[in-house]
C-alpha cells in the first residue's frame, strides 16, 4: 500500500528531467506550473458568483474542483507517484462530471431521461463506475480524458452552427484556438521528447498546464453563456472580459444585465 505513494511509483514520467533543480520535487517546472490553479481558480469563483446565484451555486463546484485538480497536480509532478497520478487524473474525471451535468443541453439529454436532476444520476453512476475502472489501466486514464475535449468540441461547434452573435463566436474561436495549443503541447512532451531533450526545452508539460487552465476558463465561461440564454433568458446575460473589457482580451465572465424586476415582469 505504501508503494502506492512512493517517488516515481507512477508509470508515467513526463518529459521535464527529473531532480533537475531540487532533490525533493521531481520536475520542477511541472510542480511550480501548477500553482496556477490557485491564480485561475479564485478570479473564475469571484466573476461567475452573480451567475452562479442566479442559475445554481453549484456552477462553484466546478472552480472548487479545479483547485483540488492543482493541488493533486502540484503533487503529483512532485513526486511522480502512483497516487498522484491517480488522483490528478480522477479530480479531472470527476470536473467534466461536473461540467457535463450542469451544462450539457437539455434537448440532447438521452429520450429516457426527463430532467436535468435525473441526467445528473445518470452522469453520476457513469462517473462512479468509470473511476472504479480507472484503476484497470491507468496509463491509458489522461488519453480517455482528452476524449472528452473532442466530444465538448462537437457539442459546442452543433450548438453554435447557428450562431450570428460575434462576441460569442469569438470566445468559441478563443477556447478552442487555445485548447489546440494546450494539446498540441500535452502531445509533444508526449511524443517528441528526445527532439525537445536535445534542443534543451523540455517544459511542454508546463506550458500545457498554463494553457489547459485558460482553455477551460474561456471554454466554461462559454458554455455556461449559451445555458444561461437558454436557461435564464429574462437575466439578459452578456460576455465581458476581466480585468477590462474594453482591452479586448482577459478573462471573460457572464454578466445579467436583467434586474429581478425585468424577472417578474415576464
Ligand atoms: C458540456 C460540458 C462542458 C464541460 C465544461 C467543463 C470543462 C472543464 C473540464 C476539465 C478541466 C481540465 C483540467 C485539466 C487539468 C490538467 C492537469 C494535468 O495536466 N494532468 C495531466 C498529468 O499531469 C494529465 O496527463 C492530463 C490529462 C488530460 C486531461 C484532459 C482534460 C480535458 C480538458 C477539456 C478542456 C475543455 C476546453 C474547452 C475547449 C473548447
Ligand atoms: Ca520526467
Ligand atoms: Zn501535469
Amino acid at each position: 500500500m505504501a508503494g502506492v505513494f512512493s517517488y516515481e511509483s507512477s508509470e508515467v514520467d513526463w518529459c521535464e528531467d527529473n531532480y533537475k533543480h531540487s532533490e525533493n520535487i521531481v520536475e520542477f517546472f511541472n510542480t511550480m506550473s501548477s500553482f496556477v490553479f490557485f491564480v485561475i481558480s479564485p478570479i473564475m469563483l469571484y466573476l461567475l458568483h452573480p451567475y452562479a446565484k442566479e442559475r445554481n451555486l453549484a456552477v462553484h463546484l466546478v472552480w472548487i474542483m479545479m483547485i483540488f485538480v492543482g493541488i493533486f497536480s502540484l503533487y503529483f509532478h512532485m513526486t511522480l507517484s502512483f497516487m498522484g497520478q491517480m488522483l490528478d487524473e480522477l479530480s479531472i474525471l470527476w470536473v467534466l462530471a461536473i461540467g457535463y451535468s450542469l451544462w450539457f443541453p437539455r434537448r440532447h439529454f438521452p429520450s429516457f431521461i426527463k430532467d436535468r436532476k435525473s441526467f445528473s444520476r445518470l452522469v453520476f453512476i457513469i462517473t462512479v463506475v468509470t473511476t472504479i475502472s480507472s484503476f484497470v489501466k491507468p496509463t491509458a486514464n489522461a488519453y480517455a480524458l482528452n476524449l472528452f475535449a473532442i466530444h465538448i468540441l462537437y457539442s459546442l461547434c452543433m450548438e453554435l452552427k447557428s450562431c450570428t452573435d460575434q462576441k460569442v463566436l469569438r470566445l468559441a474561436h478563443a477556447s478552442v484556438g487555445l485548447w489546440v495549443l494546450a494539446i498540441s503541447c500535452w502531445i509533444s512532451d508526449r511524443f517528441t521528447c528526445s527532439f525537445w531533450q536535445r534542443i534543451n526545452f523540455c517544459y511542454l508539460h508546463a506550458i500545457w498546464h498554463i494553457l489547459i487552465v485558460v482553455a477551460t476558463a474561456y471554454g466554461s465561461t462559454l458554455v455556461a453563456y449559451l445555458d444561461a440564454s437558454l436557461e435564464i433568458p429574462y437575466s439578459l446575460p452578456d460576455l465581458q472580459y476581466w480585468p477590462r473589457d474594453n482591452w479586448g482580451m482577459g478573462i471573460p465572465y457572464i454578466v445579467l444585465k436583467g434586474t429581478t424586476k425585468t424577472r417578474k415582469r415576464c
